[in-house]
């Protein structure tokens, strides 16, 4: 039995493009740990996001196996994603992509509304522990609008650790954010992997690598070098 909660064999994915098929990824193999923070860097266009898509069951692979959290997800019929995604994976966005006409607290309660993988009444409760674990316990009924990039991507954090998910995607989860801002949100990363959370995140600034273990670097939809802090 592997130990790995990522097990990625030669995921490839083409798109059907007016000039024909285009292959984004091309044959990736992948291993991620419990607890271990992984970088996927690479150039625009080299296949980060579909790589993390396909990791998170938004997208099928053309041929290969994504193993995640035990479940062969290419597998899942359509009907299951949704809710294995909710148990199993939380996802950070470049944009937060928090819903606008929820308070940050609602939010924060939204995968355990739809997963229901708590009684109603122990969700407030543990949204308020979320947020607090990332600092802004005090913005909870505000609305996102009213808080800044980085107290929005504090926010997006706390939803997505909110059915203590054993695996995090994170896409470009700094791209918007300044450097200070940056190293909090990174930092918590760090805290999370510690405490066991495999962590796979996205980003085409390689400084920003160094916070991982390891670096993956994509290039023209392959794996062309590995690093290990
Ligand atoms: N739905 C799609 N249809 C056709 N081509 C696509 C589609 N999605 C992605 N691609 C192509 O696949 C390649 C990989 O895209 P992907 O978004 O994974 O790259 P990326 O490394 O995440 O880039 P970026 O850093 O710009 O976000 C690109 O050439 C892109 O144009």
């Amino acid at each position: 039995m592997s130990t790995e909660v990522i097990d990625v064999q030669g995921a490839a994915k083409s798109y059907r493009t007016p000039a024909g098929e285009f292959p984004a990824l091309r044959g990736v193999d992948l291993s991620v740990a419990p607890g271990e923070f992984v970088a996927v860097t690479g150039r625009s266009g080299s296949g980060k996001s579909t790589l993390l898509n396909l990791l998170a069951g938004i997208d099928r692979p053309t041929s290969g196996r994504i193993r995640v959290a035990g479940t062969e997800v290419h597998t899942l019929p359509e009907s299951r994603l949704s809710s294995w995604r909710g148990r199993n994976v939380g996802m950070v966005f470049q944009f937060f992509q928090l819903l606008p006409t929820l308070t940050v607290a609602e939010n924060v309660m939204l995968p355990m509304d739809f997963c229901a993988t708590r009684p109603p009444r122990e969700r407030r409760p543990r949204a308020m522990e979320l947020l607090d674990l990332v600092g802004i316990a005090d913005h909870a009924d505000k609305m996102p609008s009213a808080l800044s990039g980085g107290q929005q991507q504090r926010a997006a954090i706390a939803r997505a650790l909110a059915n203590d998910p054993p695996v995090l995607l994170a896409d470009e989860p700094t791209g918007n954010l300044d450097s200070a801002t940056t190293d909090v949100i990174l930092s918590m990363f760090t805290a999370r992997a510690a405490a066991g959370t495999a962590i796979v995140m996205v980003t085409h600034e390689r400084d920003l690598s160094g916070w991982a273990h390891r670096q993956v670097h994509l290039a023209d939809g392959r794996v062309v070098a590995e690093a290990a802090r």
